[in-house]
């Protein structure tokens, strides 16, 4: 199977000693991957990085081979990401705001600017403008610029924030669809637990700055009742570990 992330003891320590500690993970080609953990667990710190926003203190992340560090634009060619908050111009309709992003890519005509919008539930939105937009529409139009140029790779920070419960279903949908239609790879990061058991077909559960199990959704539902319950039980487990050993 092709590997599409490669991420090596990735550490970053900030000064209160929180963060994330020696993260190894591997993504394939086709993966749903959910990075699921509770707030303050290490999810954006590790997607900066990924996305060349943040430096490591050490270890190194490669997309298709290339080290976001060393190789940035290489590394970053294929990918689409939406990290922390979406950014739109405000006084641009949805639609001209993709105009305006599709300059860099060649093969994104006003037919695709279309689909995306559709695919995300702005169609009907497409000649307004994101100063009259809520959090969720603007999230949305953010999902719909990420995956605007057909990336191999899309990375998503908490993509459902602010969504109501159409728009979880909406963008779950685009996911599936962009995952089966187009084999795009997807690294996900979110702390909604019964979401990502919908959404993602591998899971990676990283609490307190560390990566506690990577497994396959059909593994862990085959094993438990619900995600929820490997969630508690992988959390459990670690903390009994790490007691243990003190
Ligand atoms: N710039 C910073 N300086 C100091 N500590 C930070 C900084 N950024 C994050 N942290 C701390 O590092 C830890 C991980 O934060 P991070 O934002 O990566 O978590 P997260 O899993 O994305 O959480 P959330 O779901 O709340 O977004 C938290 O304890 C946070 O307080």
């Amino acid at each position: 199977m092709e590997k599409i992330i490669e991420i090596k003891n990735l550490t970053k320590l900030y000064g209160n000693g929180r963060g994330i500690k020696d993260i190894n993970l591997d993504i394939f080609k086709g993966d749903i991957f959910g990075f699921l953990g509770p707030n303050g667990a290490g999810k954006t710190t590790a997607m900066k990085i990924m996305t060349g926003l943040v430096r490591p203190e050490s270890g190194d992340v490669k997309i298709f081979g290339h080290s976001v560090m060393e190789e940035y634009e290489m590394a970053m060619e294929k990918v689409g990401c939406l990290i922390e908050i979406a950014e739109a111009y405000s006084y641009l309709s949805a639609f001209d705001n993709l105009k305006q992003l599709a300059r860099y890519y060649p093969d994104v005509d006003h037919q695709r600017i279309d689909e995306v919008l559709e695919l995300t539930g702005m169609i009907k939105y497409k000649n307004e403008k994101p100063k009259k937009f809520s959090l969720g529409m603007k999230q949305r139009l953010g999902l719909a610029a990420a995956v605007l140029s057909r990336p191999k790779v899309v990375i998503l920070d908490e993509p459902l924030n602010g969504l109501d419960v159409e728009g979880m279903i909406d963008i779950r949908k685009m996911i599936k669809y962009l995952a089966e239609q187009e084999q795009t790879t997807f690294f996900i990061s979110s702390h909604l637990i019964h979401d990502v058991e919908l959404t993602c077909n591998r899971i990676g559960v990283i609490y307190d700055g560390k990566i506690l199990n990577v497994e396959s959704t059909q593994t862990i539902l085959s094993n438990y009742a619900t995600l929820e319950n490997y969630f508690v039980s992988e959390v459990e487990r670690n903390g009994r570990v790490s007691s243990c050993a003190r």
